[in-house]
C-alpha cells in the first residue's frame, strides 16, 4: 500500500486497461453504467469527489464523495487525485488515485466516468503512471434527444442546463479523440457494448 499521490507499481502489474468513459451531459452515462453493474456487478466504477451539491437521492460515497472547496483543494495539493477538472465552469471534480491503483492491481474491470478535460489529463499521465487506457465516448442519438433527456431528468435549473449544453457542444466535437464510440439509443444495448469492451480488455466473462 502506498500513500495517495505516490507512484504505485500496481498500475504495472494490472493486466486490464483502464476504461475512461466520457460523454456529454445527459447522454445517459450514469444510466448505462447502472445497467451494466446490474448485469455485471464485478465491474468497478470509480467514485469521484465533487464540490457540486448532491441531487435528491444521491448518496455520499456511492454516487460521489461530496466535499467543500477547501477540502477538495487540500486533497488536490496532496496529490490525492489522478486528475481533477472544473466542469461546466462551476464545480470541481476529481478521481481519487489510490482506489484506481488498487482495483487495477487486482485486475478488476475499472471504469472512470469523467469529463473531456479529465480524459485528456489521464491520457497525458498514462506513461508516467504506467497506465494503459481505452477511452470510450457515450453519445446521444442526436443533440435534440440530449436536450430532451436533460430537461426530462429535471435535476438542473435553466441556467445550469444552459452551461451543461455549452459544455456538451464542446464534448461532442471531441468524439474522434476516443478509441470507441457507443451510441446510447437503447440503454440495454449500450451497456452490452460497454461490456464487450471490458471482455476484450480484461478477458473476463467470455
Ligand atoms: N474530470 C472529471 N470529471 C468528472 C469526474 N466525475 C464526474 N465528472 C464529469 O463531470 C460532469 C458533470 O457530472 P454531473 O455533475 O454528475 O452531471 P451530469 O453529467 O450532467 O449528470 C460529467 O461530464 C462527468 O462525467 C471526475 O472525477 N473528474
Ligand atoms: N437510452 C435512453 N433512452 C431514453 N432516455 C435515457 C436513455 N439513457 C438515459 N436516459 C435518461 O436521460 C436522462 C439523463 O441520463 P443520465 O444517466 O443522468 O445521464 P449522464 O449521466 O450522462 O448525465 C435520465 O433521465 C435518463 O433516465
Amino acid at each position: 500500500m502506498v500513500e495517495n499521490g505516490e507512484k504505485d507499481d500496481g498500475m504495472k502489474s494490472g493486466k486490464g486497461r483502464l476504461i475512461v468513459l466520457t460523454g456529454p451531459t445527459a447522454a445517459g452515462k450514469g444510466t448505462v453504467e447502472a445497467n451494466l453493474l446490474s448485469k455485471h456487478p464485478e465491474v468497478w466504477v470509480s467514485v469521484s469527489a465533487t464540490t457540486r451539491d448532491p441531487r435528491p437521492g444521491e448518496i455520499d460515497g456511492k454516487n460521489y464523495w461530496f466535499m467543500d472547496e477547501q477540502e477538495f483543494r487540500s486533497k488536490e495539493a496532496r496529490n490525492w487525485f489522478l486528475e481533477t477538472a472544473v466542469v461546466h465552469g462551476m464545480a470541481h471534480y476529481g478521481t481519487p488515485l489510490q482506489p484506481v491503483c488498487d482495483h487495477l492491481k487486482a485486475n478488476i474491470p475499472t471504469i472512470l466516468e469523467i469529463d473531456l478535460q479529465g480524459a485528456r489529463r489521464v491520457k497525458q499521465r498514462a506513461s508516467e503512471l504506467n497506465l494503459e487506457i481505452v477511452s470510450v465516448f457515450i453519445a446521444p442519438p442526436s443533440y435534440d434527444e440530449l436536450v430532451k433527456r436533460l430537461i426530462g431528468r429535471g435535476t438542473e435549473n435553466e441556467e445550469q442546463r444552459k452551461k451543461r449544453l455549452e459544455t456538451a457542444k464542446v464534448e461532442m466535437a471531441a468524439e474522434s479523440e476516443f478509441d470507441v464510440t457507443i451510441i446510447n439509443d437503447s440503454v440495454d444495448r449500450a451497456a452490452d457494448e460497454l461490456w464487450n469492451v471490458i471482455v476484450q480488455e480484461y478477458g473476463v466473462g467470455a
